[in-house]
């Protein structure tokens, strides 16, 4: 299997070394803009090869959109990232063009590929990547509820003191201070997580997993990338091996959860053909309250991106 990875910066090249650490793909293809940035990291990783013990070839390539021809998947961070006192949305002047740009690239080359997409602000440039790549939405969808979903169950493990590999959440919503994380739907080795820890505790782990992005921004005065980069690349190892894994996922809902054509993290079946269902919980109202104001954000902000008159 043939994986591109553009933006080789703090994410991408992260994306990557998962991707060929773990033999997730037999070629990996970094791309980016800057000259040299790119061959670079992909050298780095590959002479980390025999240290480590893997196969996957990373190259390295600066703008060279022919070197990516006939990927399977392509993971999609190009883009700036955010600094402190930013919000996510300040962002989406600057990269829905490098996101247009990039994915016009893309589908010329890679006209069957998956695309998944990870530029902030995440849930409008995968609006702007569907736009432009004129694929199904089950084809072109975002990373972010991964993200979310592994901050609120590290939080879980550090309060209850258990592996995180117990702990399973669902998390929804726009990747912003407007996500739902659902306590509902939350279980440490199958047991209710609200049997294990108090209200005001939990209350209190889902305020730090909302605002999960801005803390790490303001530590290192840039935003994650090594978490972020691993959860690109889980979602790159299920459709590429065929898992057929459950992931809350950014994409178009179309019907789902009574929304239309707002883009939104909600649970999805995530296999070869990318996106083979969208999983439709039954919220209750005050789930289903929190979701809606999701939307509403994510609407304000798709509709400013329409304002920009950026063409599909
Ligand atoms: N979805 C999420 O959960 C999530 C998590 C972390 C970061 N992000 C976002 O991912 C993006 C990348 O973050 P980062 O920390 O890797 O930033 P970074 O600055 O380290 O890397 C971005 C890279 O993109 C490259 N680039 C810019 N324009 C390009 C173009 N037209 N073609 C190819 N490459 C181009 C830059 O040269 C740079 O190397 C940011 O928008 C950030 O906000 C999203
Ligand atoms: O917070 C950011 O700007 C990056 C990313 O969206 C994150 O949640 O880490």
């Amino acid at each position: 299997m043939k994986v591109t990875v553009v933006g080789a910066g703090n994410v991408g090249a992260t994306c990557a070394d998962v991707l060929a650490t773990r033999e997730i793909a037999n070629e990996v293809v970094l791309l980016d803009i800057k000259e040299g940035v790119a061959e670079g990291k992909a050298l780095d990783i590959w002479q980390k090869a025999p240290i480590i013990g893997y196969d996957t070839r990373t190259v390295g390539v600066t703008n060279d959109y022919a070197r990516t021809a006939d990927s399977d998947v392509v993971v999609i961070t190009s883009g700036l990232p955010r600094k402190p006192g930013m919000s996510r949305d300040d962002l989406i002047s600057v990269n829905s063009g490098i996101v247009k740009s990039v994915t016009e690239q893309v589908v010329k080359y890679s006209p069957n590929a998956i695309i998944i997409i990870v530029s902030n602000p995440l849930d409008v440039m995968t609006y702007q990547a569907h736009l432009t790549s004129k694929l199904p939405r089950e084809k072109v969808f975002g990373m972010a509820g991964i993200l979310d979903t592994a901050r609120y169950r590290a939080f879980l493990a550090e309060a209850l003191n258990v592996s995180p590999k117990d702990i399973q959440a669902v998390l929804m919503g726009g990747h912003g201070d407007t996500m739902v994380p659902l306590p509902r739907y939350t279980t440490v080795g199958g047991i209710p997580v609200t049997e294990l820890i108090g209200k005001a505790e939990l209350d209190a782990i889902v305020d730090r997993t909302k605002n999960g992005g801005g803390e790490l921004v303001k530590l290192m005065g840039t935003s994650a990338w090594y978490a972020p980069g691993a959860a690109a690349a889980q979602m790159v190892e299920a459709i590429v091996r065929d898992q057929r894994r459950v992931f809350p996922v950014c994409l178009e809902l179309q019907g789902e959860y009574g929304i239309n054509g707002v883009y939104l993290g909600a649970p999805v079946i995530l296999g070869k053909n990318g996106v083979e269902r969208v999983i439709e919980l039954q919220l209750n109202d005050e789930e289903k309250v929190m979701l809606e104001t999701s939307r509403g954000h994510v609407k304000e902000v798709m509709d400013a991106l329409d304002k920009m008159g950026q063409p599909a």
